[in-house]
């Protein structure tokens, strides 16, 4: 069903190559992406912020080159403090207040992005860009022909290599935000039906799902919140969106006020000194490898904010409880003192969030970390000596003894394998495939469950490691 909901999207997508209005700018789309732009070749970017009020360090430099697609570079050794970019308040290009009313094209584009479920938000700001892509003479232009004419993001995967993700959370999502963008793409029709084209917000082109998600995955993968003046509202950042992610980075976004007219500036500041051909990289989040692909088309090597979605299911831990060697687990049967604490860890009742997660910085997450060592225990007193947030904590050493503390690992070990079977294939297949002549949206998704699975096994090592220690402090001890 997903699947075929791809395949359509695909399909709309080359539908409407030839649909281009002459006195218009298209919204078609054509499937290539890295750094091929919008236009072949656009303005110089750093030229307009110059010429529109904003600041461009002399040293930077728009580079073309490796698997980031563009990037900024400095061009010479850069001061740490410096000022790298600085734009006023009317270059970013942002929303409306959705409370705004009024007629004309912008408010028709408000209607719209009132439509559009805030998990979406992307879309919202993406129908204010698709706007400004598509009338000529906007102010924007010189930025938008800038922007990349497509975009590795799953949603213009093959359904092949959707399904080659290999993870159901991400799959699901994937499927979802097809599905919206196909229903949207009705609403919109319907909605612009019969609008006069002065109040045609697209200058009276036709939208598809294709540029939808064009418009989507050009804001995902490319505007910020900033949570000073603008309190979270996403922008888009001309220029400063030229930076490529990493965990490391040499620089950082801020908000300041001019001097010389007291309003506020988007500014890029050097947060240590850049080297000459170093990249500007500013850190996008800590967010896990499911983010990084769904909005911005990559997938982070050894990323250690990356983990894996489980179910709370009494019957699987009892599975892997089991499979561990633990005699007679009662993980789906808990005593009334058990149920009272899973349900203040909201793992049982009303409400009850039962995904948790295995890996990232916290490795086991704190609620399932507490509810087996409690499903372990036997004794209530034992237990509510303890807060929850000890219970929670992996760097409190077997809080309820070590045999429970040992027990407790063994079963997210054999949940670890569990999960490593989910999936169809082993790394050493995946590896041999990114090794063939594939396509590289295909070696996305592959690298993608590369990654996820490699984080199962860091965990499953490092508990290992874990059990080992207290095995051996065990024998110390007798
Ligand atoms: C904000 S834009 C940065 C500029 C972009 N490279 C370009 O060519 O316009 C974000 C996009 O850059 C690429 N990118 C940024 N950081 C990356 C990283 N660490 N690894 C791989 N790709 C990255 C991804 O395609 C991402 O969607």
């Amino acid at each position: 069903m997903g699947a075929t909901k791809v395949v359509m999207l695909m399909a709309a997508r080359d539908s409407f190559r030839n649909s281009t209005a002459t006195h218009l700018r298209s919204l078609q789309f054509v499937s290539s992406y890295h750094t091929t732009r919008l236009v072949p070749q656009p303005p110089d970017l750093i030229h307009w912020v110059r010429r529109e009020g904003g600041f461009v360090h002399q040293d930077l430099r728009i580079s073309d080159g490796d698997s980031y697609g563009l990037g900024l570079v400095a061009a010479r050794e850069i001061p740490r403090g410096s000022d790298l970019i600085a734009l006023p308040n009317h270059i970013p290009l942002c929303l409306q207040s959705l409370d705004s009313e009024g007629d004309g094209p912008d408010a028709v584009i408000v209607q719209l992005a009132r439509r559009v479920p805030e998990e979406l938000w992307a879309m919202r700001l993406g129908l204010r860009l698709l706007q400004e892509r598509a009338v000529v003479g906007s102010y924007w232009w010189p930025y938008i022909s800038n922007l990349p004419e497509a975009f590795s993001v799953p949603i213009f995967f093959p359904g092949e290599d959707i399904k080659n993700l290999q993870y159901a959370p991400v799959v699901h999502q994937v499927n979802k935000r097809c599905r919206f963008l196909l229903d949207f793409e009705k609403e919109v029709r319907g909605s612009l039906q019969n609008i006069p084209s002065k109040s045609h917000p697209f200058g009276g082109q036709d939208v598809d799902a294709s540029s939808l998600g064009w418009a989507m995955s050009a804001v995902s993968s490319r505007a910020f919140r900033l949570h000073g003046l603008h309190k979270g509202v996403p922008m888009m950042l001309p220029l400063i969106d030229m930076c490529n992610h990493s965990f490391h980075p040499n620089a950082q976004i801020i908000q300041a006020q001019d001097t010389s007219n007291s309003k506020m500036l988007v500014k890029v500041v050097a947060d240590k000194l850049i080297e000459q051909g170093e990249p500007v990289m500013l850190n996008y989040g800590n967010l896990s490898n499911d983010f990084f692909l769904l909005d911005y088309g990559f997938v982070i090597p050894s990323n250690p904010h990356d983990h894996v979605e489980l179910k709370y299911d009494g019957v699987l831990l009892d599975a892997a409880s089991m499979a561990a060697g633990i005699a007679s687990p009662t993980f789906s049967s808990p005593t009334e003192w058990q149920l009272q604490i899973l349900s203040q860890l909201g793992l049982h009742g009303d409400g009850a969030i039962l995904k948790v997660t295995l890996g990232g910085p916290e490795l086991v997450e704190g609620r399932l970390l507490a509810a087996l060592r409690v499903l372990l225990a036997t004794e209530a007193e034992t237990v509510q000596k303890h807060g929850l947030d000890t219970l929670k904590s992996l760097s409190v050493e077997a809080p309820l003894g070590v045999a429970n503390e040992i027990a407790a690992f063994r079963t997210i070990i054999a949940l670890c394998v569990i999960a490593l079977g989910h999936f169809p294939t082993k790394i050493m297949e995946d590896e041999s495939l990114l090794r063939q002549d594939v396509s590289s949206l295909r070696k996305l998704a592959v690298q993608f469950r590369i990654e996820k699975k490699t984080m199962i096994i860091d965990v499953m090592k490092e508990l290992t490691k874990r059990v080992r220690l207290l095995q051996s402090n065990l024998k110390t001890t007798a």
